[in-house]
């Protein structure tokens, strides 16, 4: 069964086309890089995996559930994180987890084994009675991250998740949602327009204009020359039939 078939996707905002023909899918367990210009139309495509919005032209599938036929299903094997945060800075760590663990059904022992689980997988075990005020930007992007992990999904979904971090942050995060893929079979899909979190054993899909200008394995796509100079020669070649 695929993680993640994204197939024929449209999206207009009024008469503005922010997706075209979009379609990709990824295996279980695979990273998949989601990369893309400014403007590309990565947060509208995540918006769509997420039933944010939603579209006639196209179709989502999760796990084998179809998003607009089966949400319930296909939503129940996601875990999200936004571009921007979104935790109770004057809740601790582990309050803001029980918060959501409550609100996906789980709680007492349940919860809290799975929060403990969660927080170690990121290395934020010891963090746990810390205010999320109290942490820096990197550790705040973790616990997200353990968020999501609670209810056990199947397939990931972040949207330029290292936004406005330092570069060790950016690197922990990075090594870290590459493990969960790699060490607990996760099915990942990553937005950002930094082609340095990418690796050449991950799928990359380069977005432009609302279309999808590649789609294969890094080492492959790249060949001889740095990912940064195929990005940029891939953002800038003339696309067709572009918005
Ligand atoms: N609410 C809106 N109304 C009209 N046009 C929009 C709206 N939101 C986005 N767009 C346009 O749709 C296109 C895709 O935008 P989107 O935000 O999905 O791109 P992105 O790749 O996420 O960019 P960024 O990295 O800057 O977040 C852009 O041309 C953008 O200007």
């Amino acid at each position: 069964m695929t993680g993640l078939v994204v197939d024929g996707l449209s999206f207009s905002y009024g008469r503005k086309q922010a997706l075209r023909d979009v379609s990709f899918r990824v295996e279980p367990g695979r990273f998949c890089a989601l990369l893309g210009p400014n403007g590309a139309g990565k947060s509208t495509l995540f918006a769509l995996l997420t039933r944010l919005f939603t579209t006639r032209t196209g179709r989502i599938q999760i796990m084998g559930h179809d998003l607009a036929r089966t949400p319930r299903k296909a939503l129940a094997q996601i875990g999200v994180v936004f571009q921007q945060p979104t935790l109770d800075l004057d809740l601790t760590v582990q309050a803001n987890l029980t918060y959501f663990a409550a609100l996906q059904g789980l709680c007492g022992r349940d919860a809290r084994r799975r929060i403990a689980a969660a927080l170690d997988r990121l290395d934020m075990g010891e963090r746990a009675r810390e205010r999320v005020r109290d942490l820096n930007g990197g550790h705040r992007r973790r616990t997200e991250i353990a968020r999501c992990l609670l209810h056990d999904p199947a397939v990931l979904l972040l949207d330029e998740p290292t936004v406005g971090l330092d570069a060790a942050s950016r690197a922990a995060i990075t090594r870290h949602v590459h493990d969960l893929s790699e060490n607990n079979g996760k099915t990942i899909l990553w937005t950002t327009h930094l082609s340095d979190e990418v690796r050449d054993s991950d799928q990359l899909v380069i977005l432009n204009h609302g279309q999808v200008r590649t789609d294969g394995t890094c080492a492959t796509l790249r060949g001889a020359q740095p990912l940064a100079d195929y990005f940029q020669r891939q953002s800038k070649a003339p696309t067709c039939a572009a918005a």
